[in-house]
């Protein structure tokens, strides 16, 4: 990290004192009032600032120091603050530590007692920084290979735990890529049924024609080419899971018979005169409304209420308070050691990018977009570009007045709406609920790509 200090002093005689306290390993820049110390702050970000409370229009008193204080705070609050104060200024050292200044040191100048004050508090924000990496990177669940800290996503592995060791049939729904399928590896791991085989089949992947033998299996003669009887997946499940993934998807005229199987527990393979009876635990996963399917015919409203004896919601990915972040840097590191290249880390405007992203294809969309990064990353750091997200800018969060903040708030929802649309400007001039002229004056406003930008880019 490269550290730099704000030295904030009106007496130059003493600036240039300070300056040659500190060896060249430290970034230093100079400022003598507010306007200038405000300004550096916002383009040097210095980890730690002195700051000399007696400053012009008020070089006697501690006004105009401790109002930049408040402003520092405000705007850089991480920002560690020393103030410098006069021999007899005690009252005012302790009126700063208690509005958020970290430390205090007294004139005149002592080159050895400043840069141990100074070093101090570089090690403190070296620290608290230190912290919340780690606290941003903590995976929250006990439950393998589900990475999450949300009180949403907590909210959901607690509810698994709780019926993973019986035997209710499971509806998980959520948006594709959501985790449906992992949640429900994890659902027969943390079972009694886990040393047994755990079968998935994916409704929508399959030919209706070939589904039903798929499933349930045929006897040999059944049909042209069933040379041999041939298991289907609800038996090959036998004492373990059945995954039916994407019922939703289930052709109707097969539903009928899923349903005799999930209420006598026995099926008829294909040709088959003697039904077989099958213990198996079921769970089914879909990302459409099953409400909707029902509604328009389309779904067995008695299959429904069969297969969601319990319901598991899996909140998308933009819905899950800081989970985004933690799960890009859990694939980070994973994905990066299986393509050599262990130690990337994310660039800030990567971090904004990932947070402020809504993510409609859930993890599986992350998981390509890391993927990519890893392979696009050209140093040790993996910029909002590498993943092919929009910047953006970390400073504008400070923002210090409204026209600023309206900004901010159009800059993002016009790059959330280009990224949902897929930069198709007629739509996302809908989802935002503007004419055509008005989203491109907009993105002419603010320099906003129109366009996705290429693998190659
Ligand atoms: N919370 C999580 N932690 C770690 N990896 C996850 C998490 N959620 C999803 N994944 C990973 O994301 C990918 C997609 O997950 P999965 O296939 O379970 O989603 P899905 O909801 O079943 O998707 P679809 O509806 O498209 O079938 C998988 O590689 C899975 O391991």
């Amino acid at each position: 990290m490269t550290r730099r200090l704000l030295i904030v002093e009106d007496d130059p005689g003493l600036q240039s004192q300070m300056r040659w306290c500190f060896s060249d390993d430290l970034e230093v820049s100079l400022a003598s009032d507010r306007e200038s110390a405000l300004a550096l702050l916002r383009r040097e970000e210095p980890n730690v600032v002195t700051l000399d409370l007696g400053l012009p229009p008020d070089p006697g008193g501690a006004s105009e120091g401790f109002s930049l204080l408040e402003e520092i705070l405000r705007l850089a609050p991480l920002t560690k603050i020393i103030v410098v104060t006069g021999r007899e200024d005690k009252e005012n050292a302790v009126k700063a530590i208690g509005m958020g200044a970290s430390d205090f040191y007294q004139k005149p100048l002592d080159a050895d007692i400043l840069t141990f004050v100074v070093d101090r508090a570089f090690r403190l924000y070296e620290l608290e920084r230190e912290n919340r990496e780690l606290a941003n990177q903590q995976n929250a669940t006990n439950i393998k290979g589900i990475v999450a800290a949300s009180p949403q996503m907590l909210q959901v592995c607690r509810t698994l735990e709780k019926i993973a060791p019986t035997d209710v049939t499971t509806l998980i729904n959520g948006e594709t890529g959501t985790g449906k399928e992992l949640l429900a590896r994890a659902l027969h791991d943390l079972s009694p049924r886990a040393s047994k085989p755990f079968a998935a089949i994916n409704c929508a992947a399959i030919p209706e024609a070939l589904l039903e033998s798929e499933l349930f299996g045929y006897e040999k003669g059944a049909f042209t080419g069933a040379t041999q009887n041939k298991k289907g997946k609800i038996e090959s499940a036998n004492g373990g899971t059945l995954f039916l993934d994407e019922i939703g998807d289930m052709p109707f005229a097969l539903q009928a018979k899923l349903l005799r199987f999930l209420q006598e527990r026995m099926i008829d393979r294909v040709g088959a005169i003697e039904p077989i009876s099958v213990d198996v635990r079921v769970i089914c996963a879909t990302h459409r409304n099953l409400n909707q399917l029902i509604e328009g015919g389309e779904f067995r409203e008695d299959l429904y209420y069969r297969i969601s004896e319990i319901t598991l919601d899996v909140p998308a990915l933009r819905d899950r308070d800081g989970d985004a972040l933690v799960l890009a840097q859990s694939l980070l590191k994973s994905i990066g050691k299986e393509l050599d290249r262990p130690n990337l880390s994310f660039a800030e405007d990567a971090i904004s990018a990932v947070n402020n992203y809504p993510w409609p294809g859930n993890v599986r969309e992350m998981i390509n977009k890391v993927k990519r990064a890893i392979i696009m990353a050209e140093g040790k750091r993996v910029t909002a570009e590498d993943l092919s997200l929009q910047a953006t800018s970390t400073q504008d969060e400070k923002c210090l007045n409204l026209r600023q903040i309206r900004e901010t708030a159009e800059r993002r929802a016009l790059n959330q709406a280009l990224q949902v649309s897929g930069f198709n400007m007629a739509r996302a001039a809908r989802l935002l609920g503007i004419t055509r002229p008005t989203i491109y004056s907009l993105t002419d406003k603010y320099n906003i790509e129109t366009s996705e930008a290429s693998p190659e880019s």
